[in-house]
């Protein structure tokens, strides 16, 4: 069977047409929650990392399959040639399927939830597909995190709601996501946003900056 990955290549869409904004945040941040509003209020396509690696984990017939699986579970990076192809097919399949409904400005509208959490996809995504307009990033502190997160692994069925799983997750947070918002944050993108504050509270912060980026 032909495999979904034939290398980090250009992506078969115009850079141009596009507007990305990266949404990060450690897990039960927020970052979900807020997508979903701001996809109401603007018209963008979501996509979750995590939910697009979920789907290609549970994919009939896919080697990445169990991969996938265990780092999830053990709370780790997927290799970014997984991701960043899943990313891009799900951005053409956008861009192909909504051609501007929503889109005011004429530019796809992406939130990209999630991603990136290592510096090599941070990296390759910008060579390869584009630099994002803006960073999102949601902080809040470690024990709300885990209240949330225990509170949406009773009804989540995902294998990595648990508290094992998330000490691993905050260890990779710290480890390998940090560096990156470091990264951007020197490029003068990132606006940090504390999200132990109310979904509301936090919504208008997030909206208020994506005005002025998206005019
Ligand atoms: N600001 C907030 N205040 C209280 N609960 C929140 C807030 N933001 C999200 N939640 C809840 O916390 C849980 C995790 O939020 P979610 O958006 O899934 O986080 P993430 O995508 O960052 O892992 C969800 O059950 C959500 O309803
Ligand atoms: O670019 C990404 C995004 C997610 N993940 C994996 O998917 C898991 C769940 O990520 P998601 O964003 O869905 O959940 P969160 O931890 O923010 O609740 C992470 O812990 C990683 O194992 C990954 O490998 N690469």
């Amino acid at each position: 069977m032909a495999s979904i990955i034939d290398g980090v290549k250009k992506p078969t869409f115009d850079a141009s047409k596009v507007t990305v904004i990266y949404v990060l945040g450690g897990p039960g941040a927020g970052k979900g929650t807020q997508c979903g509003r701001l996809v109401e209020d603007f018209g963008f396509s979501h996509l979750s990392a995590g939910d697009l690696l979920r789907a290609e984990q549970n994919r009939e017939g896919s080697q990445y399959g169990n991969q996938i699986r265990t780092c999830i579970r053990e709370g780790t990076i997927v290799p970014q040639e997984i991701t960043i192809k899943l990313l891009e097919m799900a951005m053409s399949a956008e861009l192909k399927t909504r051609s501007g409904r929503g889109w005011t400005d004429g530019k796809g509208r992406f939130l990209i939830d999630g991603f990136p959490r290592k510096m090599d996809q941070a990296l390759t995504f910008e060579e390869t597909v584009c630099a994002p307009s803006q960073v999102l990033v949601f902080e809040a502190d470690e024990e709300v995190m885990i209240r949330r997160i225990l509170e949406r692994g009773k009804t989540s069925g995902r294998e990595d709601d648990n508290i094992e799983s998330l000490k691993k997750r905050f260890q990779t947070d710290k480890e390998l996501v940090q560096p990156v918002i470091k990264y951007l944050e020197n490029k003068g993108k990132v606006l940090k946003i504390n999200s132990n504050q109310s979904i509301e509270q936090c919504h208008k912060e997030a909206s208020e900056a994506i005005h002025k980026v998206l005019v």
